[in-house]
């Protein structure tokens, strides 16, 4: 199952409001923060259970946690640590690897610039976060890397994403599933998606520049 559209409500009606043109920053922020935290909800939904039992005010319990499985949150730097808080609000205790990735804006290849991951890699489920899926190219240079570093479970959590990122994810990562908000129409000539957000890392930090 490679890629799932999360239709609940509050999802679509906050996707609605990053939307218009004139939210303001502070909004933007918080809105991709519930999104992230809504997203994180739908892609954790099947991990796996252990009964164990546990001192409770009535004697001995069986209770269920989560098995044995160690998470780390994958931001793509930048505007992937405008979901981060929200992940983390219902996994605090996730190991944060944080990847930077950069798309050039005239060739739309992306440049990777960082890359500090958390340790045993190899037995972590990663949960990739980031605002946008545009032409797929950050998302598979991000997945590479990760596989590189052995990381065998990978799903992806974006906010708005293009039917050519994910068939880009599709292609290169047939293993990788990808939650998100909505699968848009697709990009306009410079790579940016329609209808989109419009530059998520600028909306997220307020770094928009006058004249784009
Ligand atoms: O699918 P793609 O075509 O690769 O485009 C999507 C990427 O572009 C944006 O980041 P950007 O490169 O603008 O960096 P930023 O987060 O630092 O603003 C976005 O956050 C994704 O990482
Ligand atoms: O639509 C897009 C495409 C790439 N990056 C963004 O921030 N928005
Ligand atoms: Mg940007």
């Amino acid at each position: 199952m490679p890629v799932q559209e999360i239709r609940h409500p509050l999802i679509r009606h906050k996707l609605g409001l990053m939307r218009r043109a004139d939210l303001s920053t502070k909004n933007f922020r918080e809105l991709a923060q519930e999104i992230g935290t809504l997203l994180t909800y739908e892609a954790t939904k099947d991990l796996p259970l252990e009964t164990c039992s546990i001192e409770g005010w009535d004697g001995s319990v069986e209770v269920e946690k989560i098995a044995g499985k160690k998470i780390t949150v994958v931001p793509i730097l930048r505007a992937g640590i405008g979901m981060l808080d929200g992940v983390l609000s219902l996994i605090p205790g996730a190991k944060v690897s944080a990847v930077g990735v950069v798309r050039n804006e005239e060739t739309l290849q992306a440049h990777t610039y960082l890359e500090k991951l958390a340790p045993d890699m190899g037995s972590r489920l990663a949960l990739i976060i980031d605002p946008m899926l545009a032409t797929g190219n950050s998302m598979v240079a991000t997945i590479d890397l990760l596989k590189k570093a052995g990381c065998r479970e990978i799903r992806a959590m974006v906010l708005v994403a293009a039917p050519q990122g994910i068939e880009a994810v599709r292609n290169s990562h047939p293993d990788v599933t990808i939650y998100t908000a909505s699968i848009d129409q697709g990009l306009n000539a410079r790579g940016y998606i329609i209808p989109g957000l419009g530059d998520a890392g600028d909306r997220i930090f307020g770094t928009k520049q006058k004249d784009n």
